[in-house]
């Protein structure tokens, strides 16, 4: 049941309350204003335009330091995918993280970024030549590959003993959704476990004089819920490390950790995930006799997912069999609810009253377009209001695109009442440069 299906008809005065576990870190209401970071959200919006994407920074930090804790024995890696901007991959150098880069363009973020090299590990099921030679001349430290046609093409480009982990496919069905389902045969990541493909990866890569075998890697989805899943990875990866007869220094278990995006559904168990994969890997490696690896993750969308905020405008509300609530942006800057079916939370800022559930949408040539369906807004909401969509700092920003020539939002770090853009919006200028 949807909470607008909770609510009686007559709705009912604004819920004084915010949604437990979707908001940064300290959000509060004041008055009827949202304050986000020390800084409250009608200000925000007034003085830098919406739709605006803020991000709390001492969020970001705590569920860094969380992994931290949660971990001390492993290398923490930031999947630098979830949110590309310099400014974020500092603050995960400062906090002592690794990063990981699927891309030329993502590395030349961490580069301007200053990020070491050292902690930097890239990925990807393709990297071009120039992924890999941009890898190469700036010292990433792992390069995770992904098909025997890489191994060849790295072996061949590489001079100094690059380290390489090989991508697993450990034939584990993480539950999630498809699109973001990674473990299993039969999709594009990854050597296949069951197929030996794996075995043979590892083979070819000790076969070349220019490569080191430093680990392996799986990453088994995004949005993953259960921890056995996690625990039945590292069965299968130590079970691996121990047929092939190599040493393996590091095992990654990728990232996927789940984050709630409403209210009432429930957080990782980050503490529990540390116990159970830590008990699993030292049982499995004493069981084979083969030395523990260096564990490492991959965090994203769980480090930086509930640090943002979008703020819309509304700019149009239609009542008819629903009431359509249009804003300002849309699929432009979230096509996650078209690509995913994903589900979102709004809350108007600066008034309450009566609620009754709406359908909020975007601006967008497409009747796809949808942000957030049945979600109860005060009964009278009209143009001008300004809305608040919380979880929306993971694969929000990294995601956004310019259709119809929409100009991408800015993101506005806060903290301790202190607003600032990390990332600009997107002007006409720019857009227009890139046509001849
Ligand atoms: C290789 C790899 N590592 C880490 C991640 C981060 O996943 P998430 O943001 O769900 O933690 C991804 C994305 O799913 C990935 O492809
Ligand atoms: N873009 C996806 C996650 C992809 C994970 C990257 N491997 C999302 O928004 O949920």
């Amino acid at each position: 049941m949807t909470l607008a299906e909770l609510l009686p008809s007559t709705g009912c005065s604004i819920e004084p309350v915010l949604e437990e576990g979707l908001w940064p870190d300290g959000t509060h209401l004041a008055g009827s204003d949202l304050v986000i970071g020390g800084v409250g959200a009608t200000r925000l919006a007034a003085r830098f335009g919406t739709p605006c994407q803020v991000l709390d920074e001492a969020t970001v930090r705590n569920r860094a330091k969380a992994f931290l804790r949660a971990l001390p024995e492993a290398e923490v890696v930031f999947a630098g995918k979830s949110l590309p901007c310099p400014e974020v991959y500092r603050w995960m150098a400062s906090e002592g993280l690794s990063l990981d880069v699927s891309s030329a363009g993502e590395l030349a973020l961490a580069r301007a970024a200053g990020f070491p090299g050292q902690r930097i590990v890239m990925h990807g099921n393709v990297k071009t030549g120039e992924d890999l030679k941009a890898a190469l001349q700036h010292g990433v430290s792992r390069i995770v590959v992904d098909s025997f046609d890489e191994i060849a093409q790295l072996g061949a480009l590489s001079r100094h003993g690059q380290e390489v982990m090989i991508r697993v496919t450990p034939g584990v069905d993480a539950r999630t959704h498809a699109a973001i389902t990674t473990g299993v045969e039969d999709q594009k990541f990854g050597f296949s476990l069951a197929s030996g493909a794996a075995l043979e990866a590892i083979l070819r890569v000790v076969e070349q004089p220019s490569l080191r075998l430093t680990g392996l890697h799986c990453h088994i989805g995004s949005q993953v819920r259960h921890v056995a899943s996690y625990e039945e990875t590292v069965r299968r990866m130590v079970g691996l490390i121990a047929s092939c007869g190599v040493r393996v220094e590091q095992l990654d278990l990728g990232g996927g950790f789940c984050t709630p995006y409403l209210a009432g559904e429930s957080s990782f168990d980050l503490f529990g995930f540390a116990q159970r994969v830590r008990g699993t890997l030292n049982y499995e490696c004493a069981l084979h006799r083969v030395p523990v690896p260096k564990l490492l993750i991959e965090p994203g969308r769980s480090i930086v997912a509930n640090a943002g905020v979008t703020l819309y405008r509304v700019c149009a509300v239609k009542r008819g069999v629903r009431t359509f609530v249009a804003v300002d942006g849309g699929m432009s800057d979230n096509p996650r609810p078209a690509l995913y079916g994903a589900k979102y939370a709004v809350r108007l800022v600066g008034r309450g009253g009566a609620r009754k559930p709406v359908t909020v949408v975007g601006r967008h040539c497409e009747a796809g377009d949808v942000l957030a369906e049945d979600v109860p807004l005060p009964a009278d909401v009209h143009a001008g209001d300004l809305l608040a969509v919380p979880v929306t700092g993971a694969y929000h920003h990294a995601l956004a695109s310019n259709y119809n020539q929409v100009g991408r939002p800015p993101v506005v770090a806060v903290r301790d009442g202190v607003a600032r853009q990390v990332v600009r919006r997107e002007t006409e200028e720019d857009l227009l440069r890139r046509y001849v």
